[in-house]
């Protein structure tokens, strides 16, 4: 299958500090990957300078063989490649239907907005509800529903979530989690940062250990870890 993503030899850092060391990640046509680490080992660091907000020292990227490497994050998100920003980076007086309707500012976005604006709030009934909303009075579960509504109404060819639910409640995690598994599939590529490697497991086709800023290992359908393994990939032997 032909490479939708393809990263090579990233490395990058903020200031003097290097934080990643020389990363090569990709993602095929069609495909849905996870990465997975323990904290701080620049997970963020990497979906950021894929998706333009932070250079990389050195290293390549292209998107559908287009190189990407140097375009600004405008220019990426037009393209399709598109990072779901968490959900306190939006204009907050604005409200919930107009902050879906400016999102699909480019022109590949803007045909069949409307269409899509109606997926979304299939996908997120609570953000129908909630239309006329200003957007900073969500909660902490609606306005990440409407970050990846955001994202979804941008039409992307690769969507990007960082820990989408991070800090919610049960209810709202697995609520949040099926609407990202109907995403994956209606066939969006997604490259998933998520802590639960069941899930990531269950969602993607593969997933990449990230540690110290760099892959440690890559699983696939063919290697799947079980618990124990799993357990020493975050805490090292003394888990058993
Ligand atoms: N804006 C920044 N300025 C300086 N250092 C930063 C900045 N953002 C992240 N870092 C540092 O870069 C390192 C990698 O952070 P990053 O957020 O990429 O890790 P992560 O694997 O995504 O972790 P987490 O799961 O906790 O989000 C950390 O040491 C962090 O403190």
């Amino acid at each position: 299958m032909s490479k939708l993503l393809d990263v090579q030899g990233i490395r990058a850092g903020y200031g003097a500090v290097p934080v990643l060391h020389g990363i090569d990640i990709h993602l095929s046509k069609g495909e849905a990957i996870g990465l997975f680490g323990p904290n701080g080992h620049g997970k963020s660091t990497l979906l950021r300078v894929i998706s333009g907000l932070l250079r990389p020292s050195e290293g390549k990227i292209a998107f559908d063989e287009l190189d990407v490497t140097d375009a600004r994050p405008a220019t990426i998100v037009a393209a399709g490649l598109v990072h779901a920003q968490q959900g306190n980076a939006m204009f907050g007086d604005m409200g919930v239907e107009e902050t879906l309707e400016l999102s699909a500012f480019s022109p590949r976005a803007r045909e069949g907005w409307k269409e899509r604006l109606e997926e979304v709030h299939a996908l997120f009934p609570r953000l129908a509800e909630r239309r006329r909303q200003r957007a900073r009075t969500l909660s902490g579960g609606e306005r990440q529903m409407l970050s990846i509504g955001c994202a979804m109404m941008c039409a992307p060819r690769l969507l990007i979530l960082d820990e989408p639910t991070l800090g919610l409640s049960p209810r709202l995690k697995s609520e949040l989690r099926e609407a990202i598994d109907t995403i994956a599939k209606k066939g969006v590529p997604l490259i998933v940062v998520e802590q639960d490697v069941e899930f990531l497991l269950a969602l993607t086709q593969r997933l990449y250990l990230i540690e110290q800023g760099e892959v440690v290992r890559e699983i696939d359908q063919d290697n799947t870890p079980d618990h124990q393994e799993i357990m020493d990939m975050y805490f090292g032997e003394q888990a058993h």
